[in-house]
């Protein structure tokens, strides 16, 4: 699998935020955005989820050499700073509901709602309703949404912002085993969370606000 980005920028008001940003990820591949609060990394992996309209520039994928590219949300989760579940909703409610809607796109295994909640170190509370969990159980459950829909591509926002070292480590080795299962990962995070030998841009900010861009 291959996710190419081509020249992207983006805009937020009137501002250039990046201006041409590319990169490629095989199979296996991360990358990682780092950079000081407001410098671009939520507005990027927006972009690259399709959650937000680029001002130029392209990301797409290909799952084998040959085949045809594929948008990335398609292929693709992305678990941003808020966590997607609905609080009146039991946990295992909400996981169902994502299960069934992402679906599998790719082969691979998805895991039961069960086993995605003992992946996350919190089996036997999925009867519960989601707005009983503390913040980092809400955190760990959200975190298994990535396991009950199998996505080749994990596009991650601060994952472990507010969780407890125990719970940094446990999601470390979930994103070491996608990647080795030939997954690929997108992450902006100031944790050392499963991203080893992985690709990095420094993101900047406004810096690039009084240009244009050429056509
Ligand atoms: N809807 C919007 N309209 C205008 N400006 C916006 C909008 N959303 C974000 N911005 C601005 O875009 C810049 C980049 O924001 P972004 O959230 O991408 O940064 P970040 O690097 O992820 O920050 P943090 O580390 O604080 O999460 C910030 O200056 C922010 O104020």
């Amino acid at each position: 699998m291959r996710l190419c980005a081509e020249n992207l920028s983006a805009r937020r008001g009137e501002d250039l935020l990046f201006l041409n940003v590319s990169f490629q990820l095989e199979s296996g591949g991360a990358l990682l955005l780092t950079g000081a609060n407001g410098s671009g990394k939520s507005t990027l992996l927006r972009v690259v989820a399709g959650l937000l309209q680029p001002e130029s520039g392209r990301v797409q994928c290909q799952i084998d050499d040959g085949s045809e590219m594929r948008p990335v949300p398609e292929l693709s989760h992305y678990l941003g700073h808020k966590n997607g579940m609905k609080r009146e909703l039991t946990v295992g409610e909400n996981l169902d509901f994502w299960k069934r809607y992402l679906g599998d796109t790719s082969p691979g295994r998805s895991l039961a709602v069960e086993e995605a909640a003992d992946a996350v170190g919190l089996s036997g509370i999925t009867h519960l309703p989601y707005g009983y969990m503390s913040a980092g159980q809400q955190r760990r459950f959200a975190m298994a949404r990535l396991l009950v829909a199998h996505r080749p591509i994990w596009i991650l926002d601060e994952p472990t912002a507010a969780l407890d070292a125990k719970a940094d480590l446990m999601f470390a080795n979930l994103v070491k085993q996608h990647r080795q299962g030939g997954g690929i990962v997108l992450a902006a995070t100031h944790q050392p969370i499963g991203l080893q030998d992985a690709q990095q841009i420094v993101m900047q900010g406004f810096v690039y606000s009084d240009l244009e861009i050429a056509e």
